[in-house]
């Protein structure tokens, strides 16, 4: 395949490009933080000075980028995609974004002849590392299917969702889901071990049963025992939250659990956990039950 941008090197940046490499692709990299891509280019990618650069170089690019104020600079700004996108060339946006977003980026693609598609993922830094993700991918079918042999290198399955902005929906109906099964699991923790028994044991039961799921299996040990090195930081899935609330309120759907899940993430944003995993908002909810 040919040589593919990537832009972007987080957490799920990281892991994304180390795997391209690793399956033979060709990959120029770019991030805002230079020194981000040494690592990548150890193992053979090509660093390129600026959004615009990598595009230039680049029939296909891949975007995965904290949140919409980051998709849209980097697309935008001075020496950002646009300078660059021009017909034959693929722009795929990788991040976490609301519909809107995604729509302001493809039509200013598209405006210039270029290609756009969303393509969110559901899976973190583990299933991100091993190829492993779940991709939701919308808009132009042809890029789809262009890109689709370093999507299945990526993923374990991708699904194409039609028009733009249905990617964005899917993934966030997702994350507004695992959020607040997240803020359920951690009432539970904490309930259990404040009326006397053992957390590990309610893990254990959990696992046998009808809500048995990979989230509790992966997350529970690490939440008794306070540790949240992060896979998906916590500031992160307070933004999804956030967007997957306007998204209820512009179709008038009332999610009061999903509602109160925000607002245990923003109170772990405001006492400074935004950068440690999603599941450290156990620790508000540890707080206020002591
Ligand atoms: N981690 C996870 O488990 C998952 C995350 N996601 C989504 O993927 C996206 C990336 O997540 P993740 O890798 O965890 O996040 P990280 O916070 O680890 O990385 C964010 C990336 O965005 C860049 N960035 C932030 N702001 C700007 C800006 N204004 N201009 C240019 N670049 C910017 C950062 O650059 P710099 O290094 O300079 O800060 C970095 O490369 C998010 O949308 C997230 O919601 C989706 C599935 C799973
Ligand atoms: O957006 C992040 C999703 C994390 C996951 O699916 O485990």
């Amino acid at each position: 395949m040919e040589e593919i941008g990537f832009l972007g090197l987080g957490i799920m940046g990281k892991a994304m490009s180390m795997n391209l490499l690793r399956h033979g692709f060709k990959l120029t990299v770019w991030n805002r933080t230079l020194s981000r891509c040494d690592e990548l280019v150890e193992h053979g990618a090509t660093i390129g000075e600026s959004p615009a650069a990598v595009i230039k170089k680049c029939k296909y690019t891949i975007a995965m980028l904290s949140d919409p104020a980051a998709a849209l600079s980097v697309v935008f700004e001075e020496g950002g995609v646009l300078e660059q996108i021009c017909a034959g060339k693929g722009y795929i946006d990788m991040s976490t974004v609301d519909a809107e977003t995604s729509s302001k980026i493809s039509e200013a693609i598209t405006s210039k002849g270029g290609n756009f598609l969303e393509a969110p993922v559901s899976g973190s830094k583990k299933p991100a590392e091993d190829g492993q993700l779940v991709i939701l991918a919308a808009g132009e079918k042809a890029l789809y299917e262009e890109i689709l042999p370093a999507f299945d290198v990526l993923g374990k399955k991708s699904f194409y969702l039609g028009q733009v902005g249905n990617g964005a929906k899917m993934k966030l109906v997702v994350n507004m889901i695992m959020g607040s099964m997240m803020n359920a699991f951690s009432e539970g923790l904490v309930l259990t071990e404040k009326s006397g028994l053992n957390p590990q044991t309610l893990l254990d039961v959990l696992d046998l049963g009808a809500i048995a799921n990979p989230m509790f299996k992966m997350k529970g040990p690490s939440m008794v025992q306070s540790s949240y090195s992060p896979a998906f930081p916590l500031k992160h899935q307070q933004k999804d939250m956030r967007l997957a609330l306007a998204l209820g309120d512009e179709n008038s759907v009332p999610m009061p659990v999903a509602a109160a899940a925000n607002e245990a993430f923003k109170k772990a944003r405001s006492m400074g956990l935004g950068d440690l995993d999603f599941s450290a908002v156990h620790e508000t909810l540890k707080a206020t039950k002591s």
